[in-house]
């Protein structure tokens, strides 16, 4: 299970080991925008020995540049179905058929208003392993400044990516590297709504992102309780039935509280 992605830029190799021993489940190289025009190549040579040389810990995936240029072709040659490779990160998809043939599973990022509007056909090609937002450029494009203003956006990401069979979509990034309080809020709002997990730029978001994905002791609680009451009831042969703080229970719930369980197991410090 990905909880943190940590993108690092591709031309920045000295930064890969310690992106990899950030405690993110999964590290991104990127190759697309945080990389200069001028770098693109000696970036794809650095990504290309990395994966020789793959390190233990976390998946390696790779952001590639857009397939629709030369330049995301030409990542796509040199990478698709390479050992040490966990996934492409495809950004500014609009279309499915640009992912046609890929074999490496693919992160679509889903950055403009087309995408959006194809976000059901884009989740539902074979080669989508999962689909997430890039909300710099999505706001960019739409001229959005209030970060509340993405949430429909959102919503319609969670919807589309969950009628595909996908995995809940992860946040796009926060780009305030020094504001810890801003990202711990977002990352909460992010959660009630269904997203999951969270891209990060930098190491020291790594932790507040984990901590964010994490049910709280009080989730935890409430979870079990209503595990323990579903438990005898199904032994007392019913069905449904209300907590004593008159909380409705049935077969949704439960599932619901078993979820959060086995997540607070799964991230135990
Ligand atoms: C944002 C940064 C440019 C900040 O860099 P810098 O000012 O050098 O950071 P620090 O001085 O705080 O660095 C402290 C130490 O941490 C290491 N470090 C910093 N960032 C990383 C990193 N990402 N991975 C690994 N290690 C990192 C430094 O080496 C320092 O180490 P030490 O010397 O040992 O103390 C920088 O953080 C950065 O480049 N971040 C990644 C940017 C990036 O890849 N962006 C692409 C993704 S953004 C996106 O997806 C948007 C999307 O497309 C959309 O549209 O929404
Ligand atoms: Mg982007």
């Amino acid at each position: 299970m990905i909880v943190t992605w940590l993108y690092v830029p591709g031309d920045r190799p000295e930064r890969f080991a310690k992106a990899a021993a950030s405690g993110a489940d999964a590290v991104i190289v990127d190759l697309e925008d945080a990389v200069a025009h001028a770098r693109k190549e000696e970036a794809l040579a650095n990504v290309l020995a990395f994966l020789r040389e793959r390190p233990a810990g976390p998946q390696v995936h790779v952001r590639i540049n857009d397939l629709t240029t030369e330049r995301g072709r030409a990542d796509l040659r040199a990478l698709d179905g390479l050992p040490g490779l966990d996934g492409l990160r495809v950004p500014k998809v609009e279309s499915p058929g640009v992912l046609d043939g890929i074999r490496t599973p693919v992160h679509a990022l889903l950055e403009s208003a087309a995408a959006i509007v194809g976000a059901a056909a884009i989740a539902a090609h074979p080669a989508v392993a999962g689909v997430a937002l890039g909300e710099q450029d999505l706001a960019a494009e739409l001229s959005i400044t209030a970060p509340e203003a993405l949430d429909q956006l959102r919503l319609q990401v969670v919807l589309a990516a969950a009628a595909a069979g996908l995995p809940p979509v992860a946040m796009s990034v926060y780009p305030d590297i020094r504001d810890e309080d801003g990202l711990v809020a977002s990352c909460a709002r992010g959660r009630s709504m269904g997203l999951f997990g969270r891209s990060a730029i930098h190491p020291a978001q790594v932790p507040a992102i984990r901590r964010a994905f994490r049910p709280s002791p009080e989730e935890v609680a409430r979870a079990a309780e209503v595990v323990e009451a579903a438990e005898r009831a199904e032994a007392a042969g019913v069905g449904a039935l209300a907590l004593a703080d008159g909380r409705f229970v049935d077969a949704p719930v439960v599932a619901r509280a078993r979820r959060t369980l086995e997540l607070a197991e799964r991230l135990a410090p």
